[in-house]
């Protein structure tokens, strides 16, 4: 049994009676929490732990579940698990029950994906009336992209719309090349036998494939109607997800989803607003909602200015306040930004208000805002770890522009271990569209290491011929590569007389980085970071002033310096807003709060309020926000910062919300209980205890009350 008090608002959410039940939470008030707490409370009500199922979206969420199960006293044998996961268990069972074939054969992973994919990216290319325009290229990245795509596709149940659109109508409807839709149709056409019956199956394919099955066959596959069903994290809920939920949902299924509006921050693989509002109650009429505004993570400065921000009422459960402090940076603004950032993080931990560098995390809009704060964190020796997102040395995109600096000085030095130059080489080589085979691979790379000046014979021999016979690159692909080659023959020919940045900038403008980029990396959002992670690196390279030589130089000493640090065991987080979901600091530094960064230009502005507001109520203690001297994002004044500091010191002083319930528990111990409730005490059938309004006289209670309470039992 639990020893949590629960708040007022909690306890309203366990006890209540309707069969459909939406909680709309705040950030830190004890969504999971609450969850566990109703189905212990229904497990005490008679529902039996067999009728009882509980949905989450991954595997470390379904362990806090558990835990959080545990805590509330619910029995060991609740069903929890993750969607992927449930919908195969149910096509296990058909399958048992011998209503469907199933699948011949399970992908585990994206590994074991790869040949399918390849194999519908083949079919797709040699279709004669195939987007001439796409590039059909055999490569992991691309397989990735596909695989990624597929899962939106399955998410947002836009599958469904292929049997009566064609690809160009649903290219131009999702925004997508008409060549990535062509190839995710051949996908599922290849793994589609019949209704139950498929060539392979992936996890992505498990709840679709639940949901086709279901409307197919009808009441053939008998579905469960467990008497309670709970769905943590709702704000994370796609479509399909969504229609499952329902699906589960018999005449007397009791349902019960929480999340958090203004945390629906994955618009981009499904999510929408709407399944935390009006979607849901279409589905579940008679949906009653109720709130969790307390947060037990943020406190009173910070919850305010949350409240400013979203205009949801977020109040703090929090005893101590969380500070938040506005930074301004001025001229040089990158560097004078990650120089402040870098200060503070110091200043924190040489104060001891901080254990270690990891009570702290930096979290980022997006993933390019990472190079100077990376340079400053090296620079000052502050041992640091990427969560969520690659270090700039590691990204494709820079590693593909450190290739053209080599190539320009054709030499491949100071580089010389085999898994450094490795990865620099086949950055470039996709870039480039060089078509080369695993063994050609190796013999480059082995070669190169050896000796760094070969990689000339490397660029002259296969990255600038283009009309090799064996080669099968379509004439899209042949005509990128000429044009990478030219520009290539003029960066060897300036690479003495140009700095490295302008190098890069001459190249990225010849060859037009931002559409091959496009190319290769097919989803607009997924193409614009990459873009951006370019351009940043060469603002960056432009303000070093240092040639080729140098700024390769001055990269392989970072990489080693980081390489070293990352071995601290208590690093620094950096993390972007939407990897850092879920997740909670002491501390948390958001820089570069400037528009047009945060919120980002040309982005979803409700989506990019949602990100910021998920960043910043990742923080308990205190909050550094960092932002354009004279020009503050319009963010920062949305919070309303003294406004809130004021609530804040108007709110009484201790104890906060939720520890002073309304009412007052006592430990009673059974054999005393009918003596407690002579003397006026209530039971609580929710927390399972007596209670006494504050009003009573407590020193009738005195033997029972709580130790802070009162003398208590000895
Ligand atoms: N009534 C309560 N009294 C004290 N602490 C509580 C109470 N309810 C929840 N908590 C604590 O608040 C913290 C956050 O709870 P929980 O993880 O359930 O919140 P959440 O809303 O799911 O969080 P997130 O926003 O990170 O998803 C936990 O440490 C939990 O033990």
């Amino acid at each position: 049994m639990s020893s949590l008090l629960l708040t007022p608002e909690q306890r309203q959410i366990v006890s209540q009676a309707g069969q459909f039940l939406l909680i709309d939470a705040v950030a830190g008030s004890g969504k999971t929490t609450t969850l566990a707490q109703c189905v212990a409370y229904r497990e005490r009500q008679g529902t039996p732990a067999d009728g009882i199922l509980a949905l989450v979206f991954t595997e470390a969420a379904r362990q806090v579940f558990l835990q959080r199960l545990a805590q509330a006293g619910a029995s060991r044998s609740i069903r929890v698990a993750t969607y992927a996961e449930f919908a195969r268990g149910l096509l296990a069972d058909w399958q048992g029950q011998g209503l469907i074939d199933g699948a011949l054969d399970y992908l585990p992973d994206a590994e074991a994906m790869r040949p399918c994919v390849f194999e519908a990216i083949e079919e797709a290319a040699a279709d004669p009336q195939a987007d001439r325009e796409y590039g059909y290229d055999l490569n992991n990245l691309h397989a990735e992209i596909v695989i990624n795509q597929l899962s939106r596709l399955k998410g947002t149940l836009a599958f469904a719309r292929f049997g009566d659109a064609s690809d160009a109508e649903l290219a131009d409807e999702l925004d997508l090349p008409r060549g990535l839709l062509s190839i995710c149709r051949t996908y599922e056409r290849l793994r589609r036998i019949d209704a139950g019956h498929f060539a392979f199956q992936s996890e992505h394919d498990l709840v679709t494939d639940v949901l086709a099955i279901a409307d197919e066959l009808g009441e053939i596959v008998p579905l469960p109607c467990p008497a309670l069903v709970v769905a943590d994290e709702w704000h994370d809920a796609n479509a399909a997800q969504i229609s499952l939920l329902r699906k589960l949902a018999g005449p007397r299924t009791r349902i019960i989803a929480a999340g958090d509006k203004e945390q629906v921050v994955h618009s981009w693989n499904g999510a929408d607003p709407r399944y935390m509002g009006e979607a849901f109650e279409h589905l579940f009429p008679g949906t009653r909602r109720l709130p969790l505004t307390n947060s037990f993570r943020c406190g009173a400065t910070l919850g305010a200015c949350a409240q400013a921000l979203t205009a949801q009422v977020f109040q703090s459960g929090r005893a101590e306040d969380t500070e938040v402090e506005i930074v301004r940076y001025g001229k040089a603004p990158e560097d004078d930004c990650c120089r402040q950032v870098v200060d503070a993080l110091a200043g924190l931990v040489e104060s001891g208000a901080a254990h270690s560098l990891a009570d702290c995390a930096v979290v980022l809009r997006d993933a390019h805002q990472s190079i100077a704060l990376e340079n400053a964190l090296i620079a000052r020796g502050l041992p640091y770890a990427m969560d969520g997102c690659q270090s700039y040395l590691d990204r494709i995109e820079i590693l593909m522009l450190r290739g053209i600096l080599h190539i320009a000085r054709l030499s491949m030095a100071p580089v010389r271990d085999r898994g450094d130059v490795k990865a620099i080489l086949r950055a470039l080589g996709l870039f480039a569209g060089l078509d080369y085979t695993e063994s050609e691979w190796a013999d480059a790379e082995r070669t190169i290491a050896t000796d760094p000046e070969t990689i000339r014979y490397f660029y002259s021999g296969r990255l600038s011929r283009t009309t090799d016979a064996q080669e099968t690159v379509g004439p899209a692909t042949r005509r990128w590569r000429a044009r990478f080659a030219e520009v290539c023959d003029h960066l060897i020919a300036q690479a003495s007389s140009l700095s490295a940045g302008e190098l890069l900038a001459h190249a990225a403008a010849q060859l037009q980085l931002a559409d091959a980029t496009r190319r290769l990396f097919v989803h607009r959002l997924d193409a614009q970071a990459v873009t951006r992670s370019i351009d940043g690196f060469i603002a960056y390279a432009r303000t070093t002033g240092l040639d080729a030589a140098g700024l390769l130089d001055h990269l392989h000493q970072a990489q080693r310096r980081s390489g070293a640090l990352k071995k601290n065991r208590q690093p620094l987080v950096v993390t972007t807003a939407r990897a850092a979901k879920g997740k909670e600091w002491r501390f948390v530094h958001m820089p570069f709060i400037a528009d047009g960064e945060f919120p980002q230009a040309h982005a979803d502005p409700a989506e990019e309020r949602r990100l910021f507001y998920v960043a910043m109520t990742r923080t308990s203690e205190k909050l550094f926000l960092y932002t354009p001297q004279g020009h503050d994002s319009h963010f920062i004044r949305a919070l309303d910062l003294p406004a809130a500091r004021a609530a804040a010191r108007a709110r009484p002083a201790a104890p906060a919300a939720p520890a002073t319930p309304p009412r007052v528990y006592l430990d009673v111990p059974y054999g005393e209980k009918d003596a407690a409730k002579q003397l006026g005490a209530q039971w609580d059938s929710v927390q399972r205890k007596w209670w006494i309004s504050p009003a009573m006289p407590r020193r009738l209670f005195a033997k029972w009350l709580p130790a802070a309470d009162g003398p208590g039992r000895p």
